[in-house]
C-alpha cells in the first residue's frame, strides 16, 4: 500500500489578478505537474484537508477540525457549489477510527466547504463530485488554535487509517503558506464584522461581493507596496517546506501559534492542512517528496507552494 499527497496553496487571486507571464507559466506548469501525478496515481478516494474563511465556519462553533460524511461546495469567488461525491460509509469508518485514537474529531453531515477546499480540487480535476472525496476541515483562520502536536496527531491517525484501506488514496493539503489577507480577527474587528464572524452564513450577494472585491483591491496594492498587511515570509516558508521535504514531523510541533501569526502571517496557519497531510504520509511510512514548487507571488498574497509526494512502495 502507498498513500500520494499533493499540498497546494490556494489564492481566490489565482484569475482574478494578472501576474507576470513567466510566474504564470511557473503556477500553470506547476499544477500540470501536479495533475500528471494525480493521474498516474489514479487515485480510488480522496482525502482532502482545507481550512475555511468564515463561508463554513463561524465563531458561534468552531472546532479546531471536522470531518465531512456530506459536503458542499459554498461556491465563494465562483468556485463549484454543490455536493461533493463522498463515500458516508467510509468516511464514518475514518471518523470512527480517529475517534476511536482518542481525538476528538467533530463530524458534520453536511459541512459546507469555500476555495479552501474547493480550489485543489477544480485544478485537480477540474470539478468536485469526479472522486470520492472526503473533506476534513481544519481550522487556519480563527484563533484560539490548539497546538500544532495536535494536527500532527489528527494526521498520523488519518494516516494509520489509510494505510488498512485497499484504496489507492490520495491526500490532498490546500493553503498557506505565509500570508496575511485581509481575514477579519476577532480581536480587532468592529462589532458589525464580528456579527459576521460570529454567524455570517448565507451572505447576501452584495455583501458577498464587497468582501471579495475588498480581497481583490488588496491583492492589487500588496503588488503595488502599498497594502497594510504582513510582508510574505520567503525564509518562513522555505523552512517549513524543508520539514515537510525530510519528513521529521515531530518538528511540527515546535511552530508556536503566536509566533506563526507574527512572523508569517494570520493565516498562515493555514499550514496547518500540510501538517495533517505530511503526518498522515509519514505515518503510512518513508516518502519522498517529487515536486517542489515555491514563490512569494504579492498578487496572490501567498507565499506560493506546491508540492507532490507518496511513501515508498511498502512490500506487503
Ligand atoms: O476570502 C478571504 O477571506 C481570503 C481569500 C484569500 C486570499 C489570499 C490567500 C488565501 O489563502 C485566501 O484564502
Ligand atoms: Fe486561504
Amino acid at each position: 500500500m502507498s498513500l500520494s499527497l499533493v499540498a497546494m496553496s490556494h489564492t481566490p487571486l489565482l484569475h482574478r489578478v494578472e501576474v507576470d507571464p513567466q510566474v504564470r507559466a511557473e503556477v500553470d506548469g506547476a499544477f500540470e505537474a501536479v495533475r500528471a501525478f494525480v493521474a498516474e496515481v489514479d487515485p480510488e478516494l480522496v482525502i482532502t484537508i482545507g481550512p475555511d474563511h468564515y463561508n463554513g465556519f463561524f465563531y458561534d462553533t468552531m472546532p479546531p477540525f471536522c470531518l465531512g460524511l456530506g459536503a458542499y461546495g459554498l461556491g465563494d469567488y465562483g468556485t463549484a457549489s454543490g455536493a461533493l461525491d463522498v463515500p458516508t460509509d467510509i468516511a464514518e469508518d475514518l471518523a470512527r477510527h480517529v475517534q476511536g485514537e482518542d481525538i476528538d474529531l467533530t463530524i458534520s453531515r453536511a459541512m459546507g466547504v469555500d476555495h479552501g477546499a474547493v480550489q485543489p480540487l477544480e485544478v485537480i480535476f477540474g470539478q468536485i463530485d469526479t472522486v470520492p472525496t472526503i473533506p476534513v476541515f481544519v481550522n487556519g483562520v480563527a484563533a484560539p488554535f490548539v497546538p500544532m502536536r495536535r494536527i500532527r496527531a489528527l494526521g498520523e491517525s488519518i494516516g494509520r487509517w489509510a494505510a488498512g484501506r485497499p484504496e489507492r488514496i490520495l491526500v490532498i493539503a490546500s493553503g498557506g503558506l505565509s500570508h496575511d489577507p485581509p481575514v477579519p480577527q476577532w480581536a480587532t474587528a468592529t462589532p458589525e464584522v464580528r456579527a459576521g464572524l460570529l454567524d455570517g452564513r448565507n451572505p447576501t450577494p452584495q455583501a458577498r461581493a464587497a468582501r471579495e472585491q475588498r480581497v481583490v483591491d488588496t491583492a492589487h496594492a500588496f503588488a503595488a507596496g502599498t497594502a497594510a498587511i504582513l510582508d510574505l515570509n520567503p525564509e518562513w516558508d522555505a523552512q517549513f517546506l524543508r520539514v515537510c521535504r525530510e519528513g521529521e514531523v515531530a518538528a511540527f510541533d515546535d511552530y508556536d501559534t503566536d509566533e506563526m501569526a507574527a512572523t508569517a502571517g494570520n493565516s498562515s496557519h493555514e499550514v496547518r492542512s500540510w501538517v495533517t497531510a505530511f503526518s498522515a504520509l509519514s505515518a503510512v511510512g518513508d516518502y519522498a517528496v517529487e515536486l517542489e514548487y515555491y514563490r512569494p507571488i504579492r498578487e496572490f498574497i501567498a507565499g506560493f507552494g506546491v508540492m507532490t509526494a507518496r511513501t515508498k512502495e511498502i512490500t506487503a
